[in-house]
């Protein structure tokens, strides 16, 4: 049977390359940093050169009236994002903008593909490895053409668990997020780790190199690529609270089994996060 969406994901590999390629050669003057409200979320000209790049070539491509566009800086403007039935591009230009600016060698473009609001395919570029993740539902994930898969274990004494900080500095979020972390070690785990980018650390979930990555505070852009390239690699996704994964609800376990996850799960402190489609006031639908 013809697959209806093989252009748009054979699409999306050819412009993730590209818009890798820009924050590989961008200059001092593009990673100039301003600060969004009072986070340290960081943004450079970059991210927003980047955005209108892998945006503007989806518009020529497949047309702006078919097609809804989620993009970071888009939504950090004022543009809606609501995840319709429409076939929707979710996108963050850079992933992992703070390690951009200070050079700390992970950073991703991430890019993903939905509708009738199920995600159909996401593709990460690892920019500065030059390694390209990518995933369809029901078809397997694959890096830089190699099959790549979750890792066995589920003995959580036997795993390495990435978990990130966010860009939230209020104290409270900040001990439970460390407290979490403490309980998590002292499982104990072989190790945590953390990358500076949900999408590169779903794609290490992917592989195998880690078993899971949790965060509360990401954004649909941050995951939703990932999303597709862990369960294809034949993980799981979770919400923090065990329930189902809710794309647009900023939290969630990604894991390479169930028992790793709900082992996880146990352990974390939850703390309270708006939700991506409550930040627009305008609903769509
Ligand atoms: O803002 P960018 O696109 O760089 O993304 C975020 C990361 O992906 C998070 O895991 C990470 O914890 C940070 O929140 C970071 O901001
Ligand atoms: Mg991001």
């Amino acid at each position: 049977m013809e697959d209806p969406w093989q252009k748009a994901y054979d699409f999306a590999v050819t412009v993730a390359r590209k818009a890798g390629e820009v924050i590989r050669k961008a200059g001092e003057s593009e990673i100039k940093v301003s600060t969004k409200s009072s986070t340290v979320d960081l943004v450079t000209k970059t991210d927003e050169r980047v955005e209108k790049i892998i945006i503007g070539s989806l518009k020529e491509e497949f047309g702006e009236g078919t097609h809804c566009f989620i993009g970071e800086e888009s939504v950090a403007k004022g543009e809606p994002c609501i995840l319709t039935h429409k076939p929707t591009w979710i996108i963050d230009p850079v992933d992992g903008t703070t390690n951009f600016v200070h050079g700390f060698p992970f950073v991703a473009v991430s890019i993903a593909f939905a509708v009738n609001k199920q995600l159909e395919f996401g593709v990460i570029y690892s920019c500065l490895e030059d390694k390209m993740y990518k995933a369809r539902n029901g078809k397997g994930a694959y890096c830089d053409d190699e099959l790549i898969q979750v890792s066995d274990v589920k003995d959580i004494n036997k795993s390495i668990i990435i978990s990130e900080h966010g860009t939230d500095r209020s104290p409270e979020k900040v001990k439970k997020i460390f407290s979490t972390m403490q309980k998590i070690l002292c499982i104990p785990v072989h190790g945590l780790r953390g990358s500076g980018t949900a999408a590169t650390n779903m794609c290490l979930v992917a592989t195998g190199a880690v078993e899971a990555f949790f965060e509360i505070g990401i954004h649909c852009w941050d995951i939703a690529a990932g999303a597709v390239i862990v369960k294809e690699a034949g993980g799981v996704l979770l919400d923090v609270d065990g329930g189902p994964f809710d794309l647009m609800s900023r939290r969630m376990v990604s894991a390479n089994n169930e028992v790793i996850a709900r082992r996880i799960i146990k352990e974390i402190e939850i703390f309270s996060a708006e939700r991506d489609d409550d930040m627009c006031e305008i609903q769509l639908e």
